[in-house]
């Protein structure tokens, strides 16, 4: 693992991987292939999770959640460099952590330390990825359980020639549309402005998979339309790119609230009893 508190991690010297050339910004011109990355955003404090050690540092079935979420990217074929974004004060725990926790060695692991949103995490993540990288993912440390074939597919979709790629699945309740009253008391009922075609609705999760450069843009320019941008895509259609859905997983659910964690070792404690 490279040891970085900040700034560009060590040039990897590693070839590019086997892949056609992601979709250039550039009209009419291909760039080269180059590498792979996934950042990974773990720097927030899991507060619906309730009072502890930030969510990403949390046990989940023996072994800290973010270390479930490095190994899910490191098993994706492609993936040849995770950049960690750890909770602002504690890069070096998430350095000691990940050092002690049995990962792949093909692949290059950096721990940044994060800001104080999601996206200031994913933008300080972006900004220690090396000059080769052209695909990058990126993953919610607390989506640990993503299967590596969602990953795998995510990949294949950017470097078939989408800008932005995003797994999702139909949402499968019922959802109804509210004004957001702020001068409701807590607790009152809360009066149905419509109910919501679900049959055009998509719950999207992560890792989402884009070309570099166009994620990129979309944190540079993002005082021009990142704001109450949920995720990376969302920055990146505002843009006017195109952003297209492949199938994602259940079990690449997001560790939110405590039964989550429950669920989480169910689907840990599954795969041990169906492994080969
Ligand atoms: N300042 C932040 C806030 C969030 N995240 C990351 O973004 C992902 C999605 O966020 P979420 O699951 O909502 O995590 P938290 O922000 O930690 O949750 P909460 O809102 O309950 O505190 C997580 O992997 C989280 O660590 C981050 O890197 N930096
Ligand atoms: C990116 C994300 O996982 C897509 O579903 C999600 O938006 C992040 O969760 P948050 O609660 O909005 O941080």
């Amino acid at each position: 693992m490279s040891d970085k508190s900040s700034g560009s991690p060590r040039p990897a010297p590693a070839p590019p991987r086997g892949a056609p050339a992601a979709e250039s910004t550039a009209p009419g011109r291909r760039s080269a292939p180059g590498r792979t990355a996934a950042v990974i955003p773990a720097a927030g404090r899991g507060e619906r999770l309730g009072p502890g050690t930030p969510k990403a540092l949390r046990d989940l079935g023996g072994v800290p959640v973010l270390v479930h979420a490095v190994r899910a990217m490191c098993r994706a074929e492609e993936v040849a460099l995770v950049v960690v974004v750890a909770p602002p004060d504690s890069p070096d725990t998430v350095r000691a952590m990940l050092a002690a926790a049995p990962l792949p060695d093909h692949v290059e692991v950096v721990v940044v330390p994060g800001g104080a949103d999601r996206q200031e995490s994913v933008r300080l993540g972006l900004a220690a990825l090396p000059g080769d990288v052209d695909v990058v993912l990126v993953h919610d440390a607390a989506r640990a359980l993503v299967p590596a074939a969602t990953v795998d597919s995510v990949v294949a979709a950017v470097r078939s020639g989408a800008p932005a790629v995003v797994p999702a699945l139909p949402v499968t309740d019922t959802v109804k549309r509210v004004a957001p009253d702020p001068d409701r008391p807590a607790g009152a009922p809360e009066p149905v402005v419509d109910t919501v075609d679900r049959a055009a609705l998509r719950a999207v999760q992560t890792p989402q998979g884009f070309v570099r450069a166009v994620l990129d843009d979309a944190h540079r320019r993002r005082t021009d339309g990142g704001e109450g941008a949920t995720d990376c895509a969302g920055m990146v259609e505002r843009l006017g790119h195109r952003v297209v859905l492949v199938p994602g997983h259940e079990e690449a659910f997001k560790i939110t609230r405590p039964l989550d964690l429950v669920l989480a070792e169910a689907v840990l404690a599954r795969r041990e009893t169906t492994a080969p």
